[in-house]
C-alpha cells in the first residue's frame, strides 16, 4: 500500500517508517510511505505556508494553494506507483476532529485502498476551499484536539498496515482474529510462572487447545461486558461464537 503524507513535519514519520511491524513493513516494500512537505510547493522566498484568518481571530491558517499543489504532487506519484488517483482508489483524507471517528470496522475497510493521501493539519486548521475541493473524507482518532494531524495520521496508518495481509504474520492466528471481531481482547500471560505471588490460569499451561480458546473467548465476553457494555450491545457473534455463547452463558453472568 502506498501512503502519501501531506506534512510540514515529515521528521515526526520516522516512528511509522523506522520502527516496528510497521517499519518492517515498509522495509519489505509491503508499504510505501512518501512525506510531501506543502513549503515546497510555494513561490514566495519565505515559503510561506500559513496566514492571517479572514474576520481575525487568534492563530494562523494553512493556505489552500501550497496544499493543493502539494496533493497534485501526491497524486501524480501514487499513479507512479500503479496506484489509480481517483477517489474509490486513493482518498484524500483530512485528520480532523469533525471527521467520523476511526474504529477496526473503518480499519478494515481502508485496507481497500491501493493507496491514500493522508492531509496534516498545524496552526489553527486548514483554509476551507481547500477541503472542498481535494478531500474525500475527514476522519478522527477519537473526541479531542491535537496541535496538528501528524500523530492521527500515524495512528491511521499503524492500524491499517497491521492488518494489511501478512504483516503480521502468525501473530494473529486465524481463530484469534475471529474472536477479536468487536470485542475487547482478553488477558495475557508469560514468563515467569509467577509475578510477586500471582500465577497464571492453569489452562493456558494445559495445552488442550480448545479450552484454551474457549477460556479466551469467555474473557473477551467478561471483559467487554464489564467495561464497554456499549460493545457489547452491538456485538453480533458468528455461528461459532453463538455456539460457544450458548455453552458458556453460565460463565459469563
Ligand atoms: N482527534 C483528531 O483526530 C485530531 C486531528 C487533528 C487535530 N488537530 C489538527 C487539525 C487542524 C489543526 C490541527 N486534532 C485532533
Amino acid at each position: 500500500m502506498y501512503f502519501a503524507v501531506i506534512t510540514i513535519l515529515p521528521e515526526m514519520f520516522t516512528a511509522v517508517s523506522e520502527f516496528g511491524i510497521t517499519g518492517r513493513a515498509v522495509q519489505n516494500k509491503q508499504v510505501t510511505i512518501e512525506c510531501i512537505n506543502p513549503r515546497d510547493f510555494t513561490t514566495d522566498n519565505y515559503r510561506r505556508i500559513d496566514e492571517r484568518p479572514f474576520g481575525g481571530g487568534p492563530g494562523m491558517v494553512m493556505m489552500a494553494e501550497p496544499l493543493a499543489k502539494a496533493i497534485e504532487y501526491a497524486k501524480s506519484q501514487a499513479s507512479q506507483h500503479g496506484c489509480a488517483t481517483d477517489a474509490a482508489h486513493c482518498p484524500v483524507i483530512y485528520l480532523s476532529p469533525q471527521g467520523g471517528t476511526l474504529n477496526e470496522t473503518k480499519v478494515m475497510a481502508l485496507r481497500q485502498y491501493d493507496a491514500m493521501i493522508l492531509l496534516c493539519g498545524r496552526y489553527e486548521g486548514i483554509d476551507e476551499r481547500l477541503l472542498q475541493r481535494y478531500v474525500d473524507m475527514e476522519i478522527s482518532i477519537g473526541d479531542f484536539v491535537l496541535t496538528g494531524g501528524e500523530l492521527p495520521a500515524m495512528v491511521l496508518m499503524d492500524s491499517v498496515i497491521r492488518r494489511l495481509p501478512d504483516v503480521m504474520g502468525d501473530a494473529k492466528s486465524a481463530e484469534q482474529d475471529s474472536f477479536v471481531e468487536g470485542l475487547l481482547d482478553c488477558p495475557h500471560y508469560t514468563k515467569p510462572h509467577e509475578f510477586e505471588g500471582l500465577t497464571v490460569p492453569e489452562v493456558l499451561l494445559s495445552g488442550h487447545h480448545a479450552n484454551i480458546a474457549k477460556w479466551r473467548f469467555v474473557e473477551q465476553v467478561k471483559r467487554t461486558k464489564q467495561r464497554r457494555p456499549d460493545l457489547w450491545q452491538q456485538f453480533t457473534p458468528n455461528a461459532e461464537q453463538a455456539r460457544l455463547l450458548k455453552k458458556v452463558k453460565d460463565e459469563i453472568k
